[in-house]
């Protein structure tokens, strides 16, 4: 089965109004991961779609959707997913790619079939992030090896952490989509800060890896109007372009970044300093 919600874009003068409630939402997404399905939310932001699919006692074939109005849901899109579970397969088109725990797999336009399946014994949880594509470009696995690794932050700010490139332009061709995962070290809770807009990109965080009890309060808004949501273990939440996107949690964690939109340049970003944020 495969579920899909729609989210509007909004101009960032009415967000400033919006009571935390609303502010959940239209950018929290809360629930990815349900047994034996596949869920997805549309957002206009650049038509980014954020999923989870979680194959439990069968088999989960990706679906297209009515906000397509596509045959195929990759007809004109292209596809990233990192697995954040035990280990588990994804078959495109009749071919199988073993994912384990923390692999990414780029799968291209054009491609007919996606199959989420478990491996024997294991547990895969698939996080799946889809954008607009005009070319259609090879399916390929990422590994852990092949990541580009960036050390970044310093314990005495909180904010060391390792960046994981994955899927990116330097390892893999994509027409939009960009994905990758930072790891909090141990003792450190902030990401991204100093934090950074980029009007040329959305883009979309998945916080895993959180222990259970903690919690991580993600900021957005314009870097002078900022707004928090409290996030919990296994939720993603919508950056528009105009947003800042950085959080702090009560622990360290683990989170998925991935982005579409103008470019394919990582390093265009305007980066805010810390002090002058509101
Ligand atoms: O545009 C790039 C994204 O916001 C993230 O890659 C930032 C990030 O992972 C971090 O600083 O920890
Ligand atoms: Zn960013």
């Amino acid at each position: 089965m495969t579920n899909s919600e729609l989210r509007y874009a909004h101009h960032p003068n009415d967000v400033k109004r919006y009571t935390t409630q609303e502010l959940r939402e239209h950018f929290l997404i809360p629930e990815l991961f349900k047994n034996d399905e596949i869920n997805l939310t549309y957002s206009m932001y650049d038509r980014f779609i954020v999923g989870g699919a979680f194959p439990v006692d069968k088999d989960l074939q990706l679906e297209t959707i009515d906000d397509l109005k596509a045959e195929n849901f990759l007809d004109r899109r292209e596809l990233g997913v990192i697995n954040v579970g035990g280990a588990g397969v994804v078959e495109v088109d009749g071919q199988d790619y073993e994912l384990n725990h923390k692999e990414a797999l780029y799968v291209g336009k054009g491609t007919k079939n996606v199959i989420f399946k478990r491996k024997a014994g294991e547990q895969p949880i698939f996080y799946l992030n889809s954008a607009p594509a005009h070319k259609e470009f090879p399916t390929k696995k990422v590994g852990k090896e092949d990541a580009e690794v960036v050390h970044l932050g310093d314990e005495k700010y909180a904010n060391k952490r390792i960046l994981n490139k994955l899927i990116v332009n330097s390892i893999v061709e994509t027409c939009q989509l960009q994905m990758g995962m930072t790891e909090l070290v141990a003792g450190n809770v902030w990401n991204t800060m100093p934090p950074h807009t980029h009007a040329r990109r959305m883009e979309a965080y998945f916080y895993f890896d959180l222990e259970e009890g903690q919690t991580i309060s993600h900021f957005m808004g314009q870097p002078d109007e900022t707004r928090h949501i409290f996030m919990k273990n296994h939720q993603a939440v919508l950056s528009p372009e105009w947003s800042i996107h950085a959080g702090a949690g009560t622990s360290n964690y683990t989170f998925i970044w991935g982005m579409a939109g103008e470019n394919l340049d990582y390093g265009d970003m305007d980066k805010v300093d810390p002090d002058n944020l509101k």
